[in-house]
């Protein structure tokens, strides 16, 4: 720290414990100073030394990027009806009372909180996801942040009256500068290999997609998304840091995430916004219906075209649209949303893209927002709980985190959610990754099937070659 920082960053952390002692209670103290450059992959790895829990955000253009180390604090909630509203709340007492020496005000610097939610609370947990809780929030000890190539840097201390100044200051200025450093050995060199890959019960699952036809044909259910898993054996332990690396590196227009717990960590590239909020400003995107990309120019715009027109496609991304205008008119006034959705390309595949406008109600904040959307008909169906209860009971899989609103918000009210697609739980030398797709009464398992395997290709590249 250049001495004059310094000056400042002593004199606060001194005011915040004098604070914290004078009124008998903890506190969160947060110092937020701008630094140079520094390597957020290296920063993973320094964290990774440190033996700190990580999260990872890089937003779809990459001119945002978050890293962060520790948990200074933990919002967490089992309860099922009201998660959302419980970690609001948790959320708004943990602001209330902090210390924040902040001088910039600029978003994802600061308190911030990264976390999600699980899928479906009311479906039992199983021991692939023990580490993830129904809704898990870290404010970081330490964050790096990046944007427009500007850095920051965040220290968030919980700090106790009967903390000591000297040993306070001895433990955050010494992470701090291990955390900073950009030296040492790069990336892992050693090549992470595929040693036995697994499709979790695939004949079934396209069985399953069978019975929701039937189930569409007969009833009064519209949509309902089937997702599927791929259990992969590495040569060695996977490193993180790197693989984040890659997916950014690889995978334009998608939301990069990683979140560590208790050494599993969850990690995806998502090309699915759920939610923005900049102050009254609200952005929220409908994702659904899929085609490959093609290996000419002449063959991707006429493959792009054709999934334009195709109606099973165009039905798929209709009931999004429905259910994200109607949700967002609830929390929103001037609700703008196109007549028709565009083709949107990204490494592997096409997708129909409508993306949506409006501005926050007053009385609203992210989390309305989120608990009225999740899940939309991009990963659940329509009508919802109908699609719910056909997925509790029939999928055989433990969706965990998978499919739900993973991201970020921060003390000035701003915050992403994006939908935790294309993503994988890497569990030291295994991980678990998932696809999904939209099954409408016209669907055909086949063809679904291979859906699920250019969705998976992104994450599998990434993984190592079998
Ligand atoms: C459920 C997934 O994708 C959703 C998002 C976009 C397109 C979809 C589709 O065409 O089926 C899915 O609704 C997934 O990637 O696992
Ligand atoms: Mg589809």
């Amino acid at each position: 720290m250049m001495e004059v920082k310094e000056k400042q960053f002593t004199a606060e952390l001194e005011a915040a414990l004098e604070s914290v002692q004078t009124d008998q209670k903890d506190k969160l103290f947060s110092y937020t100073e701008k630094i140079n450059q520094v390597n957020l992959y290296r920063f993973l790895e320094k964290a990774a030394q440190l033996a700190f829990p990580r999260t990872f955000w890089s937003s779809a253009n990459e001119d945002f990027q978050m890293a962060g180390a520790g948990h200074a604090f933990e919002l967490s909630a089992e309860v099922s009806g009201s998660r959302y509203d419980q970690v609001e709340q948790d959320w708004n007492a943990l602001l209330s009372d902090a210390i924040i020496y902040n001088p910039y005000h600029t978003s994802g610097t600061g308190v911030v909180a990264l976390g999600g939610f699980s899928f479906d609370p009311l479906k039992p947990r199983t021991a692939l996801w023990r580490n993830f809780p129904s809704s898990h929030f870290s404010i970081p000890n330490y964050i790096l942040t990046q944007i427009d190539g500007d850095y920051y840097f965040t220290i968030n201390r919980f700090i106790s009256y009967e903390d000591s100044y000297a040993s306070l200051l001895e433990e955050l200025q010494n992470n701090r500068q291990t955390l900073l450093d950009n030296r040492g050995q790069q990336n892992d060199t050693s090549v992470l290999r595929i040693q036995h890959k697994k499709e979790i019960a695939p004949d079934q699952w396209k069985k399953t997609i069978k019975k929701a036809t039937d189930v569409m044909k007969n009833t009064s259910i519209d949509k309902i998304v089937l997702a599927r898993e791929v259990r992969l054996h590495f040569n060695q332990a996977a490193n993180i840091s790197d693989i984040l690396k890659r997916l950014v590196d690889t995978q334009s227009n998608s939301y990069v995430f990683g979140y560590e717990m208790g050494g599993d960590c969850f990690i995806g590239a998502t090309p699915e916004r759920l939610v923005k909020v900049k102050d009254d400003e609200v952005l929220s995107t409908c994702l659904a219906g899929t085609a490959p990309r093609g290996t000419t120019v002449e063959e991707d715009e006429q493959i792009a075209s054709n999934l334009f027109e195709d109606p099973k496609n165009r039905k798929e991304h209709n009931y999004v649209v429905q259910m994200i205008r109607s949700t967002m008119e609830t929390y929103c006034s001037e609700v703008s949303v196109p007549d028709e959705p565009v083709v949107h390309q990204y490494k592997t595949l096409q997708h129909l893209y409508t993306p949506v406008r409006a501005k926050l109600k007053k009385e609203h904040g992210i989390f309305s927002i989120i608990s009225g959307l999740h899940p939309t008909p991009a990963v659940g169906g329509t009508p919802r709980q109908d699609a719910l209860a056909f997925i509790r009971d029939k999928e055989l899989l433990d969706r965990g985190w998978y499919g739900a609103p993973i991201g970020w918000m921060d003390s000035n009210n701003h915050g992403e959610f994006a939908v935790a697609l294309r993503s994988a739980l890497i569990q030291k030398d295994e991980a678990s990754l998932f696809a999904g797709c939209g099954i409408v009464e016209d669907s055909i398992p086949e063809s679904e099937y291979e859906e699920t395997k250019i969705k998976l290709m992104p994450m599998l590249s990434v993984l190592g070659v079998d």
